[in-house]
C-alpha cells in the first residue's frame, strides 16, 4: 500500500469537522467577521427623499420660465417635520432635509437671490437635487451578501439599513499543544507554538497555547484533555514518529478512530489525527510532526483548512500560482519555499535544506509540488500556501 497522499489526509481531517454554528453578533463586536447570510435591508437608505443642497424646493412647473419670483412660506432644515408646498409658492429647506410633499425640486440658494420672496434665476428638470428614498438601498433588497467581511464601510450600511446586530460565521478556538522533554527542561524553546498561534491568529481564530506537554503519555492527556475542554480544534506538535519517546503517537494511537501514519509528504510525512469525544462534543486533533518547517507546512496544508471547515466550509481555497521555472518533482508531495517574481509567477529559493527555519523565514509561499515522474515545467499552475 503506498503512503496516503496530501489529498487523502485532507479529506481525512475535513470529513471528520462538523461547521459550527453562526453567531449573531451586536455591531460594537462584529468588526472583521465574516456574515454568515445575506443582509436585507429593514429600513432604505435614504430612508426619506431630502434635499441635497441648501436652497429652495419648488414646484418645477411653476420655475419652467425664469426669472420668476415666488413667496417664501417656510423653512425646513434636516430633521424638522415638513409640510405641503402649496402651489406657486417656495420652501427654503437645506440640506438633508424631508422634501415637502408636493415639491419635486431644489434651486439652490446660488441660483436665486436668496430673499423673500425669492427670485429664482436659473432652472432644473423636476427631481434635480432630491435624493429619493431608497435610491442607494430599498428597504427588502439585499444590502451586503453572505461572505462578506464585516469593515468599516459595512457597518455604516449595517447601521443605515435598520442592523443592530448580525450573524456572522463562528470564529474557531484553536488549542495548541507541544509537546517533548527538550521543551520543558528549556533545551530547545518552543517555536512552534509561537509559529502555530500566529498562523492560526491568521485564519481568525482563537488561540490559546497549553503546552509543552511533557513526553509521558498521562501527562500529555491532561494537557491534551483541558486544551480540548475550551477548543474546537486542537493541534499537537511532536512525538508521532517512531521513536521511543513519541508521546503523541503511543496517548492516541488506540484510541478508537485516531489514525497515525506516514503521508506522502515531505517535510512532515509522520502525521496523525483523530477526533476526540469530550463531554459529547466531538473535537477534532490534529497531530503534526514536532520539526519546526514540518509542523507550519503541515499546518498550512491541513490545519488551515480545518479551522475554515468549522467556520464556513465556503472558505476552504486552493491557491494556485505559476512556476516561473522548471522544478524537479519528487515521488511524494515536496513543499519547497518560493517567492513571486514581478510577473505574480513563483520561483523555489535557492540553497533548499528540507529543515531550514531561516530560509522559511524568507518564503512568500511554500510550493506545492505535486509526486510526478517528469520535471514540472515552466508556466504551469501549482497549489502555494501564503506564508
Ligand atoms: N525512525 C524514524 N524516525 C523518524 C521518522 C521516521 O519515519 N522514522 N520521521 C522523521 C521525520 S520525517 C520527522 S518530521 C520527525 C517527526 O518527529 P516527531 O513528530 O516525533 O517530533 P519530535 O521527535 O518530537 O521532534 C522532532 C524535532 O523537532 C523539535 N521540536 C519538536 N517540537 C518543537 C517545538 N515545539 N519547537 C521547536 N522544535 C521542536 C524536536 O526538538 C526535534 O528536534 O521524525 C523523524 N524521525
Ligand atoms: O518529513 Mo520530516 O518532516 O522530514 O522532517
Amino acid at each position: 500500500m503506498p503512503d496516503p497522499s496530501v489529498a487523502d489526509h485532507r479529506r481525512r481531517v475535513e470529513q471528520a469537522i462538523t461547521p459550527l454554528a453562526p453567531v449573531e453578533l451586536p455591531l460594537a463586536q462584529a468588526r472583521g467577521r465574516v456574515l454568515a447570510a445575506d443582509v436585507t435591508a429593514v429600513l432604505s437608505v435614504p430612508p426619506f427623499d431630502h434635499s441635497a443642497m441648501d436652497g429652495f424646493a419648488v414646484r418645477a412647473a411653476d420655475v419652467a420660465a425664469v426669472p420668476v419670483e415666488l413667496p417664501v412660506a417656510g423653512v425646513v432644515a434636516a430633521g424638522d417635520p415638513v409640510t405641503p408646498l402649496e402651489a406657486g409658492t417656495a420652501i427654503r429647506i437645506m440640506t438633508g432635509a424631508e422634501v415637502p410633499p408636493g415639491a419635486d425640486l431644489v434651486v439652490p440658494f446660488e441660483w436665486t437671490t436668496g430673499t423673500d420672496p425669492v427670485r429664482v434665476l436659473q432652472t432644473a428638470a423636476a427631481g434635480r437635487h432630491i435624493r429619493r428614498e431608497g435610491e442607494d438601498v430599498a428597504a427588502g433588497e439585499v444590502a451586503l451578501r453572505a461572505g462578506s467581511v464585516v469593515g468599516a464601510a459595512q457597518l455604516g450600511l449595517l447601521v443605515s439599513t435598520g442592523h443592530a446586530s448580525v450573524l456572522v460565521h463562528a470564529r474557531p478556538r484553536v488549542g495548541i499543544v507541544s509537546t517533548g522533554a527538550e521543551l520543558v527542561n528549556g533545551s530547545v524553546p518552543d517555536s512552534n507554538s509561537a509559529t502555530l498561534a500566529a498562523a492560526a491568529a491568521g485564519l481568525d481564530a482563537d488561540v490559546a497555547c497549553f503546552g509543552p506537554a511533557p513526553d509521558d503519555p498521562d501527562g500529555f492527556l491532561v494537557q491534551l484533555r483541558e486544551a480540548a475542554a475550551v477548543s474546537d480544534l486542537v493541534v499537537t506538535t511532536g512525538g508521532v514518529s517512531a521513536g521511543d519517546h513519541d508521546v503523541v503517537k503511543a496517548a492516541l494511537r488506540d484510541v478508537p478512530g485516531f489514525w497515525f501514519g506516514p503521508v506522502a509528504m515531505k517535510p512532515g510525512r509522520p502525521q496523525g489525527f483523530g477526533v476526540l469525544d469530550v463531554d459529547g462534543r466531538q473535537v477534532p486533533v490534529l497531530c503534526l510532526p514536532g520539526t519546526p518547517v514540518a509542523a507550519y507546512a503541515s499546518f498550512l496544508l491541513y490545519g488551515s483548512r480545518a479551522v475554515a471547515a468549522l467556520a464556513d466550509p465556503g472558505r476552504i481555497e486552493v491557491r494556485l500560482a505559476r512556476l516561473a521555472v522548471p522544478v524537479q518533482a519528487g515521488d511524494r508531495t515536496v513543499l519547497l519555499p518560493g517567492v513571486y517574481d514581478e510577473n505574480g509567477h513563483v520561483v523555489p529559493l535557492p540553497g533548499h535544506a528540507g529543515h531550514s527555519q531561516r530560509l522559511l523565514a524568507t518564503a512568500e509561499v511554500l510550493l506545492v509540488v505535486p509526486p510526478r515522474e517528469q520535471e514540472i515545467p515552466a508556466g504551469e499552475a501549482i497549489e502555494v500556501l501564503s506564508l
